[in-house]
């Protein structure tokens, strides 16, 4: 036996009909194969069930009253015969073990093999027949031998198959279902349909609402129109009635879930108010006609309808894209239903004798007796008391200044009505504009007060006008802010997904990086000759253009290096802190023209590139990349330039002041010669190791590691812990010292360089090995300089070797060189102390090489972490990384870049 079918239901989410098939038969099912066997036991209590004469056939009763088989089989002799198997007593008084039943089922127990054949050979195919035969093989067994033990597991699996089976029967076929073959539609109370059918009814009630009261007033139906009126009152009619119908199809919200039960929509329809008004809507009074006669006011309850109408109006004013045309037009046609409902009460007293003048009611003139001329009067003189425009016959009895001054109240309010909701129409016409003029306004004046120059006064009034032409809110964020976020978030990517696709970096990633990214852009606009960004600062945001041409330039502005247009983007390289510059910009960027731009935040990149790792991993690649043909092209010498040009680049938190830091100097326990190791570094090409990336990096530390450079434990507080802990594990209780001077501030110079290379704590994460000659850093005013020496020039290859060293401390030795260059000092005392100097500077490098050996074997961990991560993300489907914590990340944002 096969599993029944869940009824397929589709869902046209276009016209808004939700289709919902049944299957016509039993035969139409489509069955599946896993199941052996459906009995379904009926609820019904056994004193009612009826246990009919069933069709005797060769191999027994077909049917079993009592028992419904999920295709019209009897699969009673089964449970029958596992009943007569098993051990268990089921209880005699259901009516699936009845006396009768059983006995017939007992007598034709021959047969059951011929029968369970001819059950498997309908409703099984293929390999289903296979565990068919098994089953029959296994009944047979039990049957001719009945000292044959059925296991008593099987028995528990086949009772418990079943019992699944059944409770998949019982939840795919709903009773209604179950009778036969069922089309049925139901409708989605916000598809389009069921709003086209709204209109529909809208025009059977426009019909009533506008003829009824003018059949009533002006032309009754007569021998000569009764086939007209008859027949579209009758369509009408018909129209309303096929809306009840349309209700019991109609779909309703249940728990937020559209219900689509037959059977519920039902009951929901009759029992909500609108069933009810829909009735009433169709009461016959018509049929009063055959007694009075024709009266088409006998059909005022038809107008019961509004209700459909005014839905249909709300749904049309919510859904337009003209809303404000909608509504004049909704407003015009209110007045007019107004003045003809008007004129037609006008004309009915007036045709009844009026209160007594009949002269003052109807003063039209003689000419004027058709019904089309009477009908137009009684709209004019309607349309005059309305409006309060005046002009009417003066009333002469009682009656009529009592009617005339209801009409003119009447039409005041009306008046006062129409007048507000016109303001309200054009209030909205010109809301954008006019609250685009506000803000323009208030601009205007703060710069007035501010006495901002007229140039660029001028210039934000352009940036203004460039706004209002494309169109664009100055402030995207605030249209849509009172929108969940899950809508701001479809409305973004439909905004922006296009956009973010085209850039390179982001192209062939995942689409949940793009997806969170997207809801981070945040639109701006550039005017002409706007600085984006300038080399040096700290980048906080990169860009992607959306419209117009900007200019990638050097310091002075002049040197274009590149041109970018739509699709292109920047920015990256410091928000990635991937620039020789660290954190900062490595070029300046100019808008050429007006430009569109989406600024995406640095704490944002990097809040979403914690979770996607890979697409991190992929995006340093390419910005490494990019950066080493930026350095190809001319801007690698400028770049070069201003890293050196530009003391400070690394920003001072997290680190300690020099004077502060203790020092555990060392002396070098290695024999191999601080000049060999200088003249090393020295011969490494000039930018080879410092930003091209990690690869020559890493090769710049092998290479150290490979010539047995003496190793170093780091001084300062990056690494700081690590020591007192090696110092510990070795036994060793050497303090840490207190350098001299200038030992501490060489150090310090040490120490500010190597936590350049790993800020604190160190980072999981690669992190850029350090290069020698990043000692290399310009003066600035305020810091001392140690002049080189022509020992020093040959030490730093040619490149001023100034060390990045505090204010002279008074009385310090730096001190002491730096009033050396203006004094003449003695030759011998400059001699010592630069050799001083020097032996310090082999320290610093020699423990600046052993840094970069840690730094190397943690950044091989990292990159073995990273590559489990990323096994893992594959494994698990991109689940968020465990390396992802704050702390880190901050770090890893924070990272400079050696210098
Ligand atoms: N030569 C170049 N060609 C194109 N773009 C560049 C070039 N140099 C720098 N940029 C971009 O300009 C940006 C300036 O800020 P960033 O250093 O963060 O990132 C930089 C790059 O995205």
């Amino acid at each position: 036996m096969k599993r029944i079918p869940m009824p397929s239901l589709r869902h046209s989410r276009d016209t808004g009909k939700i289709v919902k098939y049944t299957p016509c038969s039993k035969q139409d099912l489509h069955l599946d194969d896993d199941l052996d066997e459906i009995a379904v036991v009926s609820n019904a209590a056994p004193e009612n069930v009826k246990y009919g004469p069933g069709t005797l056939t060769a191999n027994g009763p077909r049917v079993v009253p009592g028992i419904i088989t999920s295709a019209g089989m009897d699969h009673s002799r089964l449970v029958s015969e596992r009943r007569s198997a098993s051990s268990t007593r089921l209880p005699t008084s259901s009516p699936l073990y009845s006396t009768k039943s059983s006995e017939n089922l007992k007598s034709k127990s021959a047969s059951k093999q011929s029968l369970l054949d001819a059950v498997s050979n309908k409703f099984h195919g293929g390999n289903h027949r296979r565990r068919s035969r098994e089953s029959m093989a296994f009944i047979n067994k039990a049957h001719i031998g009945s000292d044959l033990e059925i296991s008593r597991k099987i028995r528990e699996q086949r009772r418990k198959d079943i019992k699944r089976e059944f409770e998949k029967w019982e939840t795919s076929t709903s009773s209604s279902e179950k009778i036969g073959c069922n089309w049925t539609f139901v409708f989605d109370p916000s598809g389009r349909l069921s709003y086209y059918w709204s209109m529909v009814v809208s025009v059977a009630f426009l019909y009533n609402f506008w003829v009824m009261i003018y059949r009533f007033a002006f032309n009754e139906i007569n021998a000569n129109t009764i086939v007209a009126w008859l027949t579209l009152d009758y369509l009408a009619d018909i129209l309303y009635v096929l809306d009840i119908a349309f209700h019991f199809r109609t779909g309703y919200l249940e728990e937020g879930v559209l219900q689509t039960d037959s059977i519920k929509l039902q009951q929901h329809y009759m029992n909500s108010t609108m069933f009810y008004i829909d009735c009433l809507c169709l009461l016959p009074l018509d049929v009063l006609y055959l007694s009075i006669g024709f009266n088409s006011i006998l059909r005022c309850l038809r107008l019961v309808k509004i209700y459909r109408f005014w839905a249909f109006l709300d749904r049309t004013e919510r859904h337009t894209n003209y809303p404000n045309v909608f509504r004049t037009v909704s407003l015009t046609h209110y007045l007019l239903v107004i003045f003809h409902w008007n004129a037609s009460l006008y004309h009915i007293i007036s045709k009844n004798g009026g209160f007594g003048s009949r002269n003052w009611f109807n003063p039209r003139d003689e000419n004027c007796y058709d019904v089309v001329c009477e009908y137009l009067h009684s709209f004019y003189w309607s349309t005059l008391a309305l409006t309060t425009i005046g002009d009417l016959p003066r009333p002469r009895t009682k009656g009529e200044y009592l009617f005339l001054v209801v009409e003119l109240v009447f039409g005041l309010f009306l008046f006062a009505a129409v007048l507000g909701h016109v303001a309200n129409i054009v209030t909205n016409v010109s809301a954008a504009r006019k609250e685009f003029q506000a803000r323009l306004d208030i601009v205007k004046t703060y710069m007035r007060m501010r006495r901002v120059p007229d140039h660029l006064q001028n210039k934000v009034i352009r940036w203004f006008d460039y706004l209002w032409m494309t169109q664009k809110s100055s402030d995207e964020d605030h249209s849509v802010g009172f929108l969940p976020d899950k809508l701001k978030a479809e409305i973004a990517i439909h905004v922006h997904l296009d956009t973010l696709k085209r850039v390179e970096i982001f192209q062939n990633t995942e689409a949940g990086f793009l997806c969170e990214l997207v809801l981070r852009l945040r639109p701006v606009l550039f005017s002409p000759g706007d600085y984006i960004c300038r080399k040096g600062e700290v980048g906080k945001e990169m860009y992607i253009v959306s419209r117009g041409r900007l200019e990638v330039v050097t310091d002075n502005g002049k040197t274009v290096l590149a041109t970018l247009k739509a699709g292109s983007y920047f920015g990256e390289i410091s928000i990635l802190n991937m620039g020789t510059a660290g954190n900062r910009r490595t070029a300046s960027v100019r808008s050429v023209g007006y430009s569109d731009l989406f600024c995406l935040n640095k704490q944002d990149m990097w809040d979403v590139l914690k979770d996607y790792p890979a697409a991190r991993v992929r995006l340093e690649a390419i910005a490494v990349k990019r950066l080493e043909k930026y350095r190809k092209d001319p801007l690698k010498k400028i770049a070069m330039g201003r890293s050196r040009s530009t003391p400070g680049l690394v920003e001072s938190s997290g680190k300690v002041p020099l004077e502060d830091m203790p020092l555990y100097p060392r002396e070098p326990s290695t024999s191999a010669s601080a000049d060999t190791l200088l003249s090393d570094y020295d011969s490494r090409p000039d930018e080879g190791a410092v930003a091209s990336g990690i690869s020559s990096r890493r090769t710049s530390m092998d290479d150290i590691q490979r010539k047995g450079q003496p190793l170093y434990e780091r001084i300062g507080p990056g690494l700081k812990i690590a020591c007192t802990n090696q110092a510990e594990a070795s036994g060793s209780s050497r303090p840490y010292l207190t350098a001299s001077s200038l030992d501490r501030q060489l150090a310090a110079a040490a120490i500010s360089h190597t936590n350049l290379l790993s800020p604190l704590p160190p980072s999981p994460y690669p992190v850029h090995s350090p290069s020698p000659h990043t000692l290399d850093v310009s003066p600035l005013s305020g810091y001392s300089a140690m002049s080189s020496t022509g020992a020093d020039h040959a030490l730093f290859g040619g490149h001023s070797p100034h060390l990045l060293v505090p204010s002279p401390i008074p009385g310090s030795r730096i001190g002491s060189v730096s009033s050396y260059s203006g004094r003449d000092p003695h030759p011998d005392l400059l001699i010592a102390e630069i050799k001083r100097l020097r032996e310090r500077l082999i320290t610093l490098e020699a423990e600046n090489a052993s840094m970069s050996m840690k730094l190397s074997h943690q950044q091989w961990e990292v990159e073995n972490r990273l590559a489990e991560i990323e096994l893992q993300i594959c494994g698990t489907g991109g689940e968020a990384s465990p390396i992802s914590s704050g702390s880190t990340d901050e770090n890893e944002r924070n990272r400079e870049s050696i210098i």
